[in-house]
């Protein structure tokens, strides 16, 4: 695990979106993972940003978002769906065929996940998978007590979480209590796993899942066990980081060419 502290949001979105370049240009047929919430809003922001400047192309690039609401209908403003489309797929020019979500809204959920599984094989698996962290340390909308090998599946929310996410809907009361979320052993598969955490309410989560044990009840922990993960914090979500000093050190002093 690497953890990179940074100054705040803009450096993360643009040090994101240089892995992301730089992946594009290696792969244009990369298969990038797609999360919601509003950790990585800068780094689509600067994507954006970066296709209408420099024409970074998307044209051949394939995404897959992390989880959906259940029961919401496919065109739900709040549905992960819509909320992927209008914070980024639709600023940039990747087709729009190349672009999946869970199918919160199928009659037969649990062959609506084994299909969205098979669709990621078929797709070559995550090149880049972009992860944010739930105040209760959960990834995807894998609630704590999440199996560390889970597939994609349905999941009941917490209502610590339901309330997190009430700001986007009218009311608590609008907020689905079931979605369909990657699971741990499927996110585990990306190839690099990126996650960004910003913001003083990040921060015991941070503690938790980089400094804490592996454990189902912070499943954030299980990046533990990934061969290449980064983790991206600004320096609130890192205040409560026992070894912040040495990871300073250890990003001041790294080799220019090793990227993230
Ligand atoms: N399912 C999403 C997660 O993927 C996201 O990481 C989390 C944190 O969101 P934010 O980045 O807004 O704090 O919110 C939701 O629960």
């Amino acid at each position: 695990m690497e953890v990179v502290i940074l100054q705040g949001s803009k450096q993360i979105g643009q040090l994101v979106a240089d892995a992301i370049e730089a992946l594009l240009r290696r792969k244009p047929t990369a298969v990038l993972g797609l999360a919601t919430g509003s950790s990585p809003l800068p780094v689509y922001d600067e994507l954006a940003a970066r296709h209408q400047r420099d024409g970074l192309d998307f044209s051949n690039a394939h995404a897959f978002a992390l989880d959906e609401y259940v029961g919401l209908d496919h065109g739900h403003p709040e549905s992960y769906r819509e909320v992927i489309r209008r914070e980024f797929t639709s600023r940039v020019n990747i087709a729009e065929g190349n672009v999946h979500t869970p199918d919160g809204a199928a009659a037969d959920l649990p062959a609506a996940c084994s299909a969205y599984e098979e669709a990621m094989r078929a797709a070559g698996g995550v090149d880049l998978q972009l992860l944010g962290v739930g105040t209760d340390g959960h990834i995807g909308f894998n609630e704590p007590g999440s199996s560390l090998a889970s597939r994609t599946r349905i999941k009941t929310l917490i209502e610590q979480t339901r309330r997190d996410n009430a700001r986007f809907f009218g009311s608590l009361a609008e907020v689905p209590h079931h979605v369909v979320t990657q699971g741990l052993g499927t996110i585990l598969e990306a190839r690099h796993v990126v996650l960004i955490a910003t913001g003083a309410q990040k921060a015991p989560a941070v503690r938790d899942f980089v400094e804490g044990p592996v454990a189902a009840i912070c499943p954030a922990s299980v990046l533990q066990f990934h061969p290449h993960a980064t983790i991206l914090v600004d320096e609130a979500a890192a205040s409560s980081l026992k070894l912040a000093d040495f990871y300073r050190h250890t990003y001041d002093h790294k080799p220019a060419w090793q990227g993230l």
